[in-house]
């Protein structure tokens, strides 16, 4: 009998996903203690006590920060994730900031929210005081105004493009543009090379980069003091991308005129100038019906086929699979010698080697071997025992 794998779900995941997975080959629940996978979208995992179990997580979105990475990859588990997924529904919210900030709407409609609930006006004299009061929330318009995105993948091209058919003019920065995005950029987004030319030239700047070491912190004091007065930061990313303490200052001198964020904190979405979103960015059912279907697939496709598509710790590896064949997946560390001790082991057994796909990244491989007829379950402990091997399993045809 092939194996019913346990998926433990630790977020809400949308049903079009779920629905994918054929119930006799998977097992769905929330309180498992020994699930072969994790399925989540923001839940934290950093403190999470791994179990043997576990093959694999996947992340129903495109931020992994709540997941210990590279803790996973030294363990031999991929995690997952889905990029450009829910590109379109940030891309969205961020242009609803820049006009939330630019016309002030969020304090307008709270204005007028006030006249009536909490002063009573109604009939003339609230049109009295409406036209009175309504100068106080004048903003400008966006054409002609300079927007500066961080970060040009999935989210930032769309944002880039999105922004300059409004008219405005827009720089981008980000040093590791894959091909692919350069071609879907608008030829009129100006490229600009240093995060400081974009700060400095920028009416608005959007953050679209993932929470790593070198983009901590990124919206600094000094950064922000070198954009034009009454300046607009909106930040869909990451909390941590933002020095926060820096923008509530730059707010309250007048030097930043919004923060438009995605990630409450408790001084932040209290600041009369802070307009802060309950991480919503991804929070449309397209979003998530389009997250949930890819992870879903991804995480199948590795628990029944060992195929790796779309992993931010192993490399994209995926076979066809063939008949009268038994795979096998092998995660080793990225050192020499790794290839020859496993196919030595597998000529020992006298095994016929139909397919074999190993690739590297970072300090760690895998590799994915069809081999003709059955296979011994001792030989997966043979495998195992080579210096290096992380993890290795058979993968049921
Ligand atoms: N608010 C939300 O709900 C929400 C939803 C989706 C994604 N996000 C966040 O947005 C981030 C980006 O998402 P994406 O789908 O566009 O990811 P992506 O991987 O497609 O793009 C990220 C881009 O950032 C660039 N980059 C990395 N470090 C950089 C640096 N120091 N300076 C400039 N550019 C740098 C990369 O080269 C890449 O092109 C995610 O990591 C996640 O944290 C938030
Ligand atoms: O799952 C969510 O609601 C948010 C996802 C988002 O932060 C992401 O990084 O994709």
């Amino acid at each position: 009998m092939p194996e019913t794998f346990r998926i433990q779900t630790l977020n809400a995941i949308s049903p079009l996903g779920l629905n994918r997975l054929d119930r006799e080959r998977f097992d769905l629940g929330t309180e498992f203690t020994d699930p072969r996978a994790i399925l989540l979208r923001s839940a934290d995992l950093h403190s999470y006590d791994v179990p043997h179990s576990l093959y694999a997580v996947a992340r129903a979105g495109a931020g992994t920060n709540n997941i210990p990475v590279e803790k996973l990859a030294s363990l031999g588990i991929p995690v997952f994730n889905t990029p450009g997924a829910n590109a379109n529904a940030v891309k969205e919210l961020v242009i609803a900031g820049l006009l939330l900030a630019a016309r002030n709407l969020y304090h307008a409609a709270d204005y007028t929210k006030d006249l009536v609930a909490e002063q009573q006006l109604s009939g003339k004299d609230l049109d009295k005081q409406v036209e009175a009061g309504k100068k106080q929330f004048a903003g400008f318009e966006l054409p002609g105004r300079t927007l500066g995105v961080i970060g040009l993948g999935a989210i930032g091209v769309l944002v880039a493009n999105a922004a300059q058919a409004m008219g405005m003019k827009v720089l981008g920065y980000d040093p590791a543009i894959t091909i692919e995005r350069a071609w879907q950029l608008s030829p009129s987004v100006e490229q600009v090379t240093s995060v400081e030319e974009l700060f400095a030239r920028s009416d608005f700047i959007t953050l679209h980069v993932p929470l790593i070491e070198a983009t901590q912190g990124l919206v600094s004091a000094e950064r922000i003091a070198s954009m034009p007065a009454g300046s607009v930061v909106l930040n869909f990313a990451r909390g941590g991308v933002v020095d926060e303490e820096a923008v509530l200052a730059a707010l309250d001198s007048g030097q930043l005129h919004a923060y438009v964020n995605d990630f409450p904190t408790e001084v932040g979405a209290v600041h009369p100038k802070v307009i802060t979103l309950p991480h919503l960015g991804a929070s449309t059912s397209e979003a998530e019906d389009n997250c949930a279907v890819m992870a879903v697939d991804q995480l199948s496709d590795f628990l029944l086929h060992g195929n790796i598509r779309n992993s931010v710790n192993f490399p994209e590896v995926a076979m066809a699979r063939s008949p009268n064949t038994t795979r096998l997946g092998i995660f080793n560390e990225n050192k020499p010698n790794m290839i020859g001790q496993i196919t030595t082991v597998l000529a020992e057994a006298g095994l016929n080697v139909t397919e074999f796909t190993n690739k590297a990244r970072g300090d760690y491989a895998y590799t994915l071997v069809d081999v003709e007829g059955e296979v011994a379950d001792e030989l997966k402990e043979q495998i195992l025992a080579i210096d290096g091997v992380i993890r290795a399993r058979k993968i049921e045809g």
